[in-house]
């Protein structure tokens, strides 16, 4: 299908560009009213990705059988996960013109998944782009124009080089048996590069 004219400026700046000042601040303006409603949205961000790539529940224990959107709204490990990435996505933009900062709070995050919980990297692209879908439905007043969606997409990017940094040094799994999470294993579509 052919692509609309915001699609194509998204994955233009995807290649990722230093922020400028000023979609730092936009940036920062956005997110506060999204954080707002953090719990909401970490939830149905999570439901979405859960739904539309499933095998991303293998990772979570207590729900990675569940099926029913409803159900897995009522479970207290999505949500904690729900809010935990919130709460690290808010830390990233309170500390947006901190660099170092933004580092160290991603490479946090990118070594726990990638030592400890074993996630395979490609899933933090595809729930950046979930979590993109989302905003730009539940806040379309804020979030359909040209500048917020460039600002958007060079933050996903960001984010998600900063996390895949950290598996370059701690790479998943224990380098024999992958526990059944190589990518030749994931059968729904991976996001477009
Ligand atoms: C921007 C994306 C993400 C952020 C900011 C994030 C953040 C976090 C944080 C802060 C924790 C707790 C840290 C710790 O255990 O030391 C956590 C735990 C976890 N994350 Fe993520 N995460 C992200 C994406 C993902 C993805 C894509 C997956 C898997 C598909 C995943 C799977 C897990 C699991 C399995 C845990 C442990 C859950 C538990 O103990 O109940 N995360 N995440």
């Amino acid at each position: 299908m052919e692509k609309v004219q915001g699609e194509m400026e998204i994955e233009r700046w995807e290649r990722s560009e230093e922020m400028s000042d000023a979609e730092k601040k936009v940036i920062q303006e956005t997110w506060s009213r999204v954080y707002a409603n953090c719990e909401d949205v970490g939830v149905s961000v999570l439901i979405r990705f859960f739904v539309n790539f499933p095998s991303a529940k293998q990772y979570f224990s207590q729900f990675k059988h569940m099926e029913d959107p409803l159900e897995m709204e009522r479970s207290p490990q999505l949500r904690k996960h729900g809010m935990r990435v919130m709460g690290a996505i808010n830390s990233v933009v309170e500390n947006i013109y901190d660099s170092e900062k933004v580092s160290s709070v991603l490479a946090l995050v990118g070594k726990a998944h990638a030592v400890k919980h074993k996630v395979e990297p490609f899933y933090f692209k595809i729930l950046m782009g979930v979590i993109l879908e989302v905003l730009a439905e539940d806040y379309a007043n804020e979030f359909t124009s040209p500048e917020v969606q460039r600002a958007w997409a060079k933050m996903k990017s960001l984010i998600c080089t900063h996390v895949t940094a950290a598996y370059k040094e701690e790479p998943p799994g224990d380098g024999g048996d992958d526990g059944g999470r190589s990518i030749s294993k994931v059968t729904e579509p991976l996001p477009q590069t």
